[in-house]
């Protein structure tokens, strides 16, 4: 097991770690996230003893990595792919470090046999590809046959077959009882792979969980529910009585409902007793990369600046209509269209407002008695330039009067929405 207990690292005027204290349990696959520049790297280097703490400490059965007896067959790591002598043969690097631990020989040819590489054995790691030294470096992971292994990016350049047997490779390593840390910013592999996940931010703990209940904790659940489509009046209908029964709605650009609040059987009951028809009513729940993304957007360093989500990370508060609070000014021709992202459901009834939900679509707030709340839904993440524009745009507008929540509705309810659903 390894157990950090207020792990910090400065560098300077630099935190890079902060506070850290986790666990890294046998028998699973733990999956270490957090955007670049969190302090992955850095914390795995203090497990591995080559970078001291500033304060705090860090584990493995008990013991600093500097105290272990006989750590390489304890402790296997994959940090930095590239650190390896050019000018050796994939043999002879296995080989060197063997020696170093006291290994015998014949586990070299047996490690270059798991990772694929032994019909390359004999050459200079120069020509390798990424992939191959990416094998390689797992190959010297494996060679003390350590019961603790930690892997920094394994994943990074390999094909889709090398992918998989990575997360095959993983998984059987934990299968059989032993200590499997493992950071990758690849999510949906994570998904597959991880039993469990940290995750940080500016290296403070964001999250200690399973996968199953990180991805239940962030994210939203929705149910999507569809009308035939030549129906809007039972579109608007449905949508009062949802709403009336303590549902929040959204509108997607194809014309159906997202809505939370409200159980499955529910909604059906709900359909039925307001003579309403449904094509379709089906669960979603979002993706591990959906919650990742919700969790960290706002603690990303490093961010494009033609990246959508950046008009969506940290959204002023909205007024009821949708329009930053205390802005004054002409009335747009137009209904607004708010900041949109993929996964995002309504918030809860009750729930958190627009402050707490960075980079969803404005919760357009309680409409008149027996109006309609349709809120306007989720872009395509494959249309960056739209979305948060007309987002931003909006935002940035500065209205007098307001233009009521209910007609953006109506205006999607009409066909007039052009985003198009990214699911
Ligand atoms: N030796 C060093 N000297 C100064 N700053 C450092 C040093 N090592 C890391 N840092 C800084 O510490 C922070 C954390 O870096 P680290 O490499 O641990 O992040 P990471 O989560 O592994 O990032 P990535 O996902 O990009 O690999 C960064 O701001 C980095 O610049």
């Amino acid at each position: 097991m390894i157990e950090a207990v207020g792990l910090t690292k400065r560098f300077g005027a630099k935190t890079a770690v902060d506070d850290l204290s986790f666990q890294v349990r046998p028998g699973a696959v733990t999956g270490f996230l957090g955007p670049n520049g969190s302090g992955k790297s850095t914390t795995m280097r203090m497990i591995l003893g080559l970078d001291r703490p500033t304060a705090g400490h860090v584990t493995i059965n008990g013991h600093p990595y500097r105290s272990l007896p006989n750590a390489p067959r304890l402790v296997g790591a994959l940090l930095d792919a590239k650190g390896v002598h050019g000018g050796r043969t994939a043999r002879n690097h296995l080989l060197s470090l063997a020696q170093l631990a006291g290994i015998p020989a014949p586990r070299v040819d047996e490690v270059l046999g798991v990772v694929g590489l032994r019909d390359v054995a004999k050459r200079r790691t120069s020509g390798f590809s990424l992939g191959m030294g990416q094998r390689l470096g797992i190959a010297a992971a494996l060679l003390g046959d350590p019961q603790v292994l930690l892997f920094d990016e394994p994943v990074n350049g390999l094909d889709p077959e090398g992918i998989h047997w990575v997360r095959n490779l993983m998984k059987m390593l934990a299968a059989e009882g032993r200590t499997v840390f493992v950071s990758s910013h690849l999510m949906s592999e994570m998904a597959l792979t991880a039993d469990h996940l940290i995750v940080i931010g500016r290296g403070r703990l964001l999250s200690d969980m399973s996968v199953k209940d990180f991805i239940s904790a962030n994210s939203a659940d929705f149910a999507r529910v569809r009308v035939p489509e030549d129906g809007p009046e039972d579109r608007q209908k449905l949508t009062a009585t949802l709403i009336e029964a303590g549902g929040r709605v959204l509108s997607e650009p194809g014309g159906a409902l997202r809505v939370t609040g409200l159980p499955l059987p529910r909604i059906s009951e709900l359909a039925h007793g307001c003579d309403v028809r449904l094509w379709e009513l089906s669960p979603h729940q979002a993706s591990l990369e959906e919650a990742y993304m919700r969790l960290t957007q706002g603690l990303v360093d490093y961010r494009s600046t033609e990246d959508a989500k950046e008009a969506l990370a940290e959204p002023p508060p909205l007024d009821a209509y949708g329009y930053p609070l205390g802005s004054t000014g002409p009335a747009p021709a137009e209904p607004v269209e708010v900041p949109q992202e993929g996964w995002f459901a309504p918030p809860p009834p009750g729930g958190p407002g627009p402050a707490a939900v960075p980079g969803g679509p404005s919760p357009v707030g309680a409409p008149a008695a027996g109006t309609p709340a349709v809120e306007t839904p989720a872009a395509s993440s494959a249309e960056p330039a739209s979305a948060p524009a007309a987002g931003t745009s909006a935002a940035a507008g500065a209205p007098a009067s307001r233009t009521p929540a209910v007609e953006t509705s109506s205006a999607v309810a009409a066909g007039e929405q052009t985003s198009k659903d990214p699911r």
